[in-house]
């Protein structure tokens, strides 16, 4: 960052800008929503109090939303008006409308300031000279996502 708070290249812009999207993948798996009414979505007469489970995960890779939504490109949002805010259900982290996350500034502002500070502090490698390409990123059953096998990464103190 320059003296004004301001992203200097493409990678600090990223990071200051949409460093959370980062994390979309350990964010929740479902959201539940509960029916205070009773309502006709699409001719589906549905009763109130039923709850509904979102797939969150699915939501964040449809093809509709997404151009390759499979690839790990956080720059995509930089070229996007897509936010985590609720207002775009292309992206739910925290849910939307009047019961959507009422913490989100002080998630978002507590988990930029690790991520940044991990990022600025510190060079990162993986344990033994593995490459990103080696690691086994399977997923394991459950309500969040989280991956089955922890990753383990060397924090090398980042001195200029
Ligand atoms: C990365 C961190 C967080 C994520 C991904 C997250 C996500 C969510 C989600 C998905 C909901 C349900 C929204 C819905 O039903 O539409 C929720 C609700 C809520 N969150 Fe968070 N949250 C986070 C951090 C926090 C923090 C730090 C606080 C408090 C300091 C907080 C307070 C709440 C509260 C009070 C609700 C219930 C809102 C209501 O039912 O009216 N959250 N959050």
């Amino acid at each position: 960052m320059d003296g004004d708070g301001h992203a200097k290249n493409k990678d600090e812009r990223i990071l200051s800008t949409f460093c959370f999207p980062f994390k979309r993948k350990t964010c929740l798996l479902f959201l539940s929503i509960e029916f205070v009414s009773k309502l006709l979505p699409c001719g589906y007469d549905i009763k109130a109090t039923t709850q509904v489970i979102l797939n969150a995960w699915q939501i964040g890779r449809d093809s509709k939303s997404y151009n390759n939504p499979e690839e790990y490109e956080p720059e995509r949002f930089l070229s996007s008006d897509i936010d985590y805010k609720g207002t775009r259900y292309e992206l739910i982290p925290f849910g939307a409308g009047g019961r959507g996350c009422s913490g989100i500034q002080f998630a978002v502002a507590v988990k930029e300031i690790a991520l940044a500070n991990l990022v600025h502090k510190f060079d990162w490698a993986l344990p033994g000279g593995a490459r990103g390409e080696d690691l086994d990123m399977t997923e394991p059953t459950g309500a969040t996502v989280h991956r089955k096998y922890p990753l383990k990464a060397v924090g090398i103190p980042y001195s200029c």
